[in-house]
């Protein structure tokens, strides 16, 4: 089974290629937790093996996982392997270890973890912004095979260092993560522009049910994620951040239509 959180389609597009690769079944984070359940429940197989893929956010998991393993209950779980799977611009820190912790609440043990360096989605903050086009390719290009890689070590039960730590990950993660996870989150500037053309896409997009239109703009609740989907697919670039997002790029994923 493999849980998938995406905000610009870079995680969903390294799920389903390793649901092709792995054969097991893709399963929308963002969807169960819309469900509002206490409690998510998931049978497992004898065989089955349990894969989280979702964005590094701040150098830790994007705050939907975590969310969602709190309400994660496995049931048939016997030691089943259980892999993280995280898609960053650049570096993950200490996410993987971040996951470890997650998953040891609910009594479940991480096998190992991986990353797959994909485009640069963040672009809320000054200094911040997407790749290159040719940078952007690259990446896209070089992303096939490194998945491919994490499947043959799932596969083959091997033991193999395929995830980017990157620079200072004690700090990043451990320090810089909790201030995003516990003070960014909820809280965002995003704002509409009058080149808004109200085709209400940035509502259907929102993982979070955060976005409602009100006389056909989009108006955004407390619980943004900062997943930023709404401000990398509306079609007509109406919807910034504040002025920080002004003369910056947009990106999403190529597959995601
Ligand atoms: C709020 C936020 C924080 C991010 N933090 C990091 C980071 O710490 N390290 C990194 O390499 N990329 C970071 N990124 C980039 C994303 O991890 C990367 O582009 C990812 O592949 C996006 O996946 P998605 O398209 O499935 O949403 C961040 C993106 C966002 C939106």
């Amino acid at each position: 089974m493999i849980f998938y959180f995406s905000g610009t389609g870079n995680s969903r597009w390294v799920a389903n290629a390793l649901s092709i690769a792995l054969g097991e079944p893709v399963v929308s984070i963002a969807e169960e937790l819309k469900t509002n359940k206490k409690e998510i429940v998931c049978p497992l197989r004898e065989d089955e093996k349990v894969l989280f893929v979702y964005p590094v956010h701040s150098w830790g998991p994007a705050v939907p996982v975590t969310r969602f393993i709190s309400k994660l209950k496995l049931t048939g779980y016997d030691k089943q392997p259980v892999y993280s799977v995280s898609t960053c611009g650049d570096e993950c820190g200490y996410t993987a270890d971040r996951m470890q912790k997650a998953l040891s609440k609910r009594g479940i043990t991480l096998t190992a973890g991986y990353s797959v360096i994909m485009p640069n989605n963040y672009i809320l903050l000054p200094g911040f912004d997407v790749d290159s086009k040719e940078v952007e390719r690259q990446k896209l290009e070089d992303a096939p095979a490194a998945v491919a890689a994490i499947a043959a070590a799932i596969r083959e039960s091997k033991n193999v260092n395929l995830y980017n730590k990157g620079s200072l990950p004690g700090l990043k993660s451990y320090w810089i993560y909790p201030l995003f996870a516990n003070f960014a989150i909820g809280k965002n500037s995003f704002r509409v522009t009058d080149a808004c053309i109200s085709c209400g896409l940035c509502e259907k997009v929102c993982p979070t049910g955060t976005i409602t239109l009100s006389e056909g703009k989009p108006v955004w609740s407390d619980t943004c994620v900062q997943c930023v989907a709404c401000i990398h697919r509306c079609p007509v670039r109406a919807i910034e951040y504040g002025k920080i997002t002004l003369k910056k790029g947009r990106y999403h994923h190529p597959d995601v239509k």
